[in-house]
């Protein structure tokens, strides 16, 4: 049955974040063209890997590919999970001087030998295109005008594609680390949400959960949000990424209980094609506008919803 979220017409609705990921990178290939025409300038992603954890080499390998793809530069860094501290310094300082290179992502988690806050703190802001440095961080808190982390950024704009104006909604952020949850919790309120962000030590998370126009889940438990702690008609968005051994087969698998709670929701994301594919489109997003702001040249900042519209703009 259709409900009311806002201003839209929703009706338990897959919301397909890895075809709307393809549209944007397809925009995103569009000016990448437009700056080597126009201003012989080809983006450039500096991608670092410490260590050989699986999941990130094969994420690692996926950004690459995607920068690749749109007609960016890639570099690729794989050092040793023994690697020092000071080492790792270097690479980024090299980095950071390096004109070929305008973003520098550096794969989190890193070895416990490596302080990753004095990492991320290495990173020149303008080349930070994770949005985790501490400038950037205070930047989009103050006035949204930082660079954004890519996997918050990827759920606003699916947000605001399935809902309009997300103003008045009532928002509550599951989950409050600094790469999800805190900038996912700081961007809803610039959209004018009230926003809730509730953790482990919050009681009753069913009945705040319940409370949710706007249900943004990063938490990292295959399955924990059931069908009772959704509010019938609320947008759902789904950032966990599990992976569960089965019948000798890798199977990826959200925070939320999808197939119990698909019916009820107005919309919701899910896992794989959800918010992965658009966290790395982000990049490669936050990659171009650096790139522009290192040419002190305006960036377009509907590049993402023009590149949704029924007849995509082509480059000005
Ligand atoms: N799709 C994508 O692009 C991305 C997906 N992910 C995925 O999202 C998930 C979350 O990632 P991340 O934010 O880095 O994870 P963290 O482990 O850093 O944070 C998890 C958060 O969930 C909270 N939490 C844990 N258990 C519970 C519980 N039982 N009840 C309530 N809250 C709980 C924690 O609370 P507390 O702070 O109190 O400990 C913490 O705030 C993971 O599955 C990760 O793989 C992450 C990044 C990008
Ligand atoms: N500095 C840093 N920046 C990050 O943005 C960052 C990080 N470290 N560390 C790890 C998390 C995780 N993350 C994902 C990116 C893409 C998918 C993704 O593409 N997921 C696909 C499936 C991919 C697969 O098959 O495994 C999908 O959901 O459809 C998932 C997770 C970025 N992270």
């Amino acid at each position: 049955m259709p409900h009311l979220v806002g201003d839209k017409r929703v009706d338990g609705k897959l919301i397909d974040g890895k075809a709307m990921a393809a549209k944007l990178r397809e925009a995103i290939g569009e000016q990448v063209a437009h700056l080597h025409t126009h201003h012989q300038v080809t983006p450039g992603l500096a991608v670092v890997l410490v260590g050989e954890d699986p999941a990130s080499q094969v994420y690692v390998r996926n950004k690459a590919r995607q920068a690749g793809e749109v007609g960016m530069q890639s570099f690729e860094h794989r050092l040793d999970a023994s690697v020092s501290e000071q080492a790792l310094l270097a690479l980024i300082d090299q980095l950071n001087q390096d004109p070929a290179v305008n973003g520098i992502l550096v794969q989190l988690p890193l070895p416990d030998h490596i302080a990753e806050t004095r990492i991320i703190q290495a990173i020149a802001p303008a080349k930070d295109v994770d949005g985790f440095h501490p400038i950037n961080v205070g930047q989009v808190a103050i006035d949204g005008q930082g660079m954004t982390p890519c996997t918050p950024l990827g759920c606003k704009l699916l947000l605001e594609h399935q809902l309009g104006d997300l103003s008045g909604q009532h928002a509550v952020v599951l989950g409050r680390s600094n790469i999800v949850g805190k900038p996912m919790a700081n961007l809803l309120l610039q959209a004018n949400c009230t926003v809730t962000v509730a953790h482990s030590r919050t009681h009753d998370l069913p009945a705040i959960c319940r409370q949710a126009d706007i249900l943004v889940v990063a938490v990292g438990r295959p399955g924990m949000v059931k069908r009772d702690w959704i509010k019938p008609g609320a947008v759902l968005i789904d950032v966990g990424i599990n992976r569960i051994e089965e019948d000798d087969r890798t199977r990826l698998t959200g925070d939320i209980d999808f197939q119990s709670v698909q019916d009820l929701a107005g919309a919701i994301t899910p896992v794989p094609g959800g918010v992965g594919p658009m966290t790395i489109a982000c990049l490669l997003l936050n990659t171009l506008q650096a790139s522009y702001q290192q040419l002190n040249l305006p960036f377009p900042d509907d590049l993402a919803e023009r590149a949704w519209q029924p007849q995509a703009a082509t480059t000005p």
